[in-house]
């Protein structure tokens, strides 16, 4: 007992430190590729990595060989694999690093009440417009991402870079607009595109009313760092997806505070 404690390691707060940190990395990994098909993926090495360890304990030695094989391209493997995932993680890094978009560092120099202020002025544009599209049953579907991400958008969206406003939001979606199939970008604090033609979700437990626009919706929040609003052409009801989750028929208070909160 008594040279168990002396052989104990001797824990620094900079051992605390990197375990708080990689505990961080790991977190936010699992957050950006939660619901994805990255996840299962992901399932996939960690079974092979923790296989690999058994059975080198164990001294299986052909086992060992070939789960080694994986292993040694193991970082290679996961760099090629989770291509987009990584690109998306860079990218937000830098993003939160630079000090003006980040919310925070503006709360703590400005006041909570100014940000707030200025939020709303930005999002009452949309609110809106959400209202009277809700009102005349206009389909729409409108996508607030993080990082607009030019490679995953351009393709397959027109580009408009214009400023937010209730009349451009509603003017996109009539139905007699050349722009109004597919989804509108919102990013940069301003509408980035029009028409977009985004993944489908291929999750199989959704309610049987929802067609494209819905699975496009909860699909672009499944493969970016993005949130979604959807109206049913249908029944004008307001739904909300982020992270592949949706939140079904939700009032204008809670579209407010949602945005409040990603936008
Ligand atoms: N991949 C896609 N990306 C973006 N928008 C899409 C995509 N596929 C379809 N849409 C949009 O969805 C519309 C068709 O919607 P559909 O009726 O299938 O959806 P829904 O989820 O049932 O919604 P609604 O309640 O409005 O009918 C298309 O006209 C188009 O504007």
């Amino acid at each position: 007992m008594h040279s168990f404690f002396l052989n104990f390691p001797k824990i620094t707060i900079f051992d605390i430190l990197d375990v708080v940190l990689v505990a961080f990395i790991i977190y936010q990994l699992y957050n950006l590729i939660r619901g994805t098909i990255a996840a299962n993926i992901f399932i996939g090495f960690a079974v092979i990595f923790a296989m690999n360890f058994i059975v080198n304990q164990l001294h299986m030695k052909l086992l060992t060989a070939i789960l080694g094989k994986f292993v040694d391209v193991g970082i290679i493997a996961v760099i090629v694999v989770f291509q987009q995932e990584v690109r998306r993680f860079l990218l937000l890094v830098g993003k939160n690093a630079s000090l003006q978009r980040n919310k925070a560092w503006w709360q703590y120099f400005f006041g909570k009440k100014e940000v707030e202020k200025n939020n709303y002025a930005r999002i009452k544009p949309i609110i809106d417009a959400c209202k009277s599209l809700k009102q005349t049953k206009t389909g729409a579907l409108i996508v607030f991402a993080k990082y607009y991400d030019e490679q995953f958008y351009q393709n397959s969206c027109e580009v408009v870079e214009a400023k937010i406003s209730k009349r451009l939001l509603e003017s996109i979606f009539q139905k007699t607009s050349p722009l109004h199939d597919g989804a509108v970008v919102i990013a940069e604090n301003k509408i980035k595109s029009a028409s977009c033609i985004l993944p489908l979700t291929e999750k199989t437990d959704l309610p049987a009313q929802f067609g494209l626009r819905h699975r496009a919706g909860i699909g672009v929040t499944e493969a970016n760092e993005a949130t979604a609003i959807i109206i049913s052409e249908e029944t004008g009801e307001l739904s909300y997806a982020k992270q592949g989750r949706v939140k079904m028929n939700i009032s204008f208070a809670e579209l407010e505070k949602l945005l409040n909160k990603d936008f």
